[in-house]
This record gives structure tokens, C-alpha cells and sequence, in this order.
């Protein structure tokens, strides 16, 4: 899939009176997969939020392209819509059928009609998955992706994530805990240090 460099060159981030971050510069290119690993309080949900957009009140630029999908933590799913509606909404040039087709994708083939509640915990990640892969992002985002699943879970959806980025080969920054996690899904690995955060790697 063509796309564009994602070009991140941050040079501060401050809170009130305090520096979180600061010079952090990379590049990704289009279809790959990148890392960004460090401790707990570094700031790597801070250069999400920049990367993404969420934040703009931070100093240097991002060039980033329009078509972007943001998978966060826990799913964000409408409650009130029915399995094929969230992808709809999200998503205003997909049609029933390809709706039905990106379920189809992550497993989910016939559940078009059920709403968020009366899916499993697992089946509304996947259903989050869909969504963010139905747009065919050339940029997506994930933070702590598969945080707080079993390990069996953790796998299936690491699983279905490689296929469904092998499919669609969007740039890929995401954000985790777990070095193991990093280095079989990623390209490369950022790690975040120090106080304010800068990057190795
Ligand atoms: N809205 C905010 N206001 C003030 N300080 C903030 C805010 N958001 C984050 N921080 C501070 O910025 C630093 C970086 O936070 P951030 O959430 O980016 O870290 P993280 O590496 O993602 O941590 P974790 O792995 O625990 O999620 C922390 O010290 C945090 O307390």
C-alpha cells in the first residue's frame, strides 16, 4: 500500500511547570512496525497523544497522514450500536458488506446484529480490531494493546493483529510494557529514558 513517512520530531512536553519529554525524533515508513517500550510514568502515552493528535500543546511538529485508527487500552466500542453499526459509523464509505467482511476478518462472521454487551470481552477486542482495520489505516496506533488479557488471549490477539497488519501494512506505532511483545510484533524499538524522556534506539 503507497503511503507517506510519518515524520515525529518532538522537542518538549511539559505539564504545568514540568518537562516530560524531551527531543524525541523518528521516522516511520510506510508498513512498518514500530515499539515504543520504557517504564511506567516515561511519558510513552504523552508521545501517543502527540503522534495521534489528542495533543497539540506540546513543542515541535508531527507530519501525519489523515487516515489514521487509534486502538486504546480497553475497547471503545458504542454500547448502544449493534456489532456492524460500529464499524459504520466510524467508517461513512463502508457499506453492509464490507462491514460484514471485516467482522468476517477477525472471527466474527455472523455477529453483525449483536450489540458490544452481549459479546465477549475477547470478541469486543476483536470487534475494536475490525473497526480500526476496516478504514485501512495508513497509520495506527496502539497503546498497551494486550494489556491485562491471559496469556492465551494476549496470544490469539497477537495473532489476529500480525495477520490483520500483514493484510493492510498500515505504519504501526504502539506502546507496551512487555519487551517480548515488542520484539515479536515490531520492526524496530524505541525505548523511552530518562527525566525529561528522550529516546534510545
Ligand atoms: N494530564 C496530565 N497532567 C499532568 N501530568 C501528566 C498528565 N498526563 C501525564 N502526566 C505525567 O507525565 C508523565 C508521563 O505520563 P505517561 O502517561 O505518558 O507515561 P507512560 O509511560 O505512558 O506510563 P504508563 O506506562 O504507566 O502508562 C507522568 O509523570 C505523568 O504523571
Amino acid at each position: 500500500m503507497e503511503g507517506h513517512v510519518i515524520r515525529i520530531d518532538i522537542q518538549s512536553k511539559h505539564f504545568g511547570g514540568t518537562q516530560v519529554l524531551g527531543p524525541v525524533r523518528f521516522d516511520i515508513q510506510p508498513g512498518e512496525t514500530v515499539a515504543l517500550v520504557g517504564p511506567s510514568g516515561i511519558g510513552k502515552s504523552t508521545v501517543l497523544r502527540i503522534v495521534s493528535g489528542i495533543d497539540d500543546r506540546f513543542e515541535g511538529t508531527v507530519q501525519r497522514p489523515e487516515n489514521m485508527a487509534i486502538v486504546f487500552q480497553e475497547p471503545t466500542l458504542l454500547p448502544w450500536r449493534s456489532a456492524v453499526d460500529n464499524l459504520l459509523l466510524t467508517h461513512t464509505d463502508l457499506d453492509r458488506a464490507g462491514a460484514e467482511a471485516a467482522l468476517d476478518r477477525v472471527g466474527l462472521a455472523g455477529r453483525g446484529a449483536a450489540f458490544p454487551g452481549e459479546l465477549s470481552l475477547g470478541m469486543q477486542r476483536r470487534l475494536s480490531l475490525a473497526r480500526a482495520f476496516a478504514g485501512r489505516p495508513e497509520l495506527l496506533i496502539m497503546d498497551e494493546p494486550f494489556v491485562s488479557l491471559d496469556t492465551e488471549m494476549a496470544d490469539q490477539m497477537m495473532n489476529l493483529t500480525e495477520a490483520l497488519i500483514a493484510q493492510t501494512r498500515p505504519a504501526t506505532l504502539f506502546v507496551t510494557h512487555a519487551r517480548a511483545e515488542a520484539e515479536r510484533l515490531a520492526d524496530r524499538i524505541l525505548e523511552l529514558r530518562g527525566k525529561p524522556a528522550t529516546h534510545v534506539g
